[in-house]
């Protein structure tokens, strides 16, 4: 797997969002170091999330940085993206490394640390980890997991832990003291009045 950006931008669709604009703004920033899921709503069509996730590899391409697409690997295959990501409700960890391929990129979520391992047994290259503090992003949710919990999958595991849920930069050194890797995001780049001084920010506190 080529080596994984620490800066996740899961694209936000809810009504009044431009996820385009946002990763504009951030790519220039963060270039190789940005991941960029394609998550659309649940009712949204394979034609709605195909297109934006064709726009996404396509403006990503130019900086090396990575798209994944979030649970629908058949969109992933389709335009060409690194790999995808997938939780509790999608397709098993092995039938999605089996769908993708060797070289893809496998997210998994994972939660607690035995459900982790068995995640990278099944083929996960990263784990999204979470959720790490309260979010409004998406509803039903269990409680937070916070630092302490990110430690624990971190120490059961060997690939990379992508914090998630309530993830700010302010948030960030606490959450790399607990072994995390990276982390994704939504509202804190999607919400910012300046999403290009955010994913500054936020990298600034991944890189330490
Ligand atoms: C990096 C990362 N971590 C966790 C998730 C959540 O995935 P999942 O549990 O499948 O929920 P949905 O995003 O599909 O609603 C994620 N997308 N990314
Ligand atoms: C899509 C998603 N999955 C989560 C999980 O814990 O599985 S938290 C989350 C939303 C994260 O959004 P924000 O950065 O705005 O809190
Ligand atoms: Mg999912």
């Amino acid at each position: 797997m080529p080596s994984l950006g620490r800066l996740h931008l899961i694209t936000d669709t809810r009504p009044g969002c431009d996820p385009l604009a946002v990763l504009r703004a951030a790519l220039p920033v963060a270039r190789a170091e940005l991941v960029v899921q394609v998550r659309v709503a649940d009712d949204a069509t394979d034609r709605e999330a195909y297109e934006l996730a064709r726009r996404v590899v396509a403006l990503c391409r130019p900086y090396g940085a990575a798209c994944l697409v979030n649970d629908r690997l058949h969109v992933a295959l389709a335009v060409d993206a690194a790999g995808g990501h997938v939780g509790a409700d999608d397709l098993p960890v092995a039938a999605a490394r089996h769908v993708l391929g060797t070289a893809a990129v496998l997210g998994v979520t994972a939660r607690e640390p035995r459900g982790a391992a068995e995640a990278v047994a099944a083929g996960a290259s990263y784990l999204g980890v979470g959720p790490c503090h309260a979010t409004a992003t998406k509803a039903g949710l269990p409680d937070p997991i916070g630092p302490p919990g990110v430690r624990a999958v971190a120490e059961a595991v060997d690939v990379p832990v992508i914090a998630i849920g309530g993830v700010t930069a302010a948030r960030v050194p606490a959450l790399r003291a607990a072994g995390a890797y990276g982390a994704a995001v939504v509202g804190a780049l999607s919400q910012a009045v300046d999403p290009a001084r955010a994913t500054a920010e936020l990298l600034g506190a991944l890189a330490c």
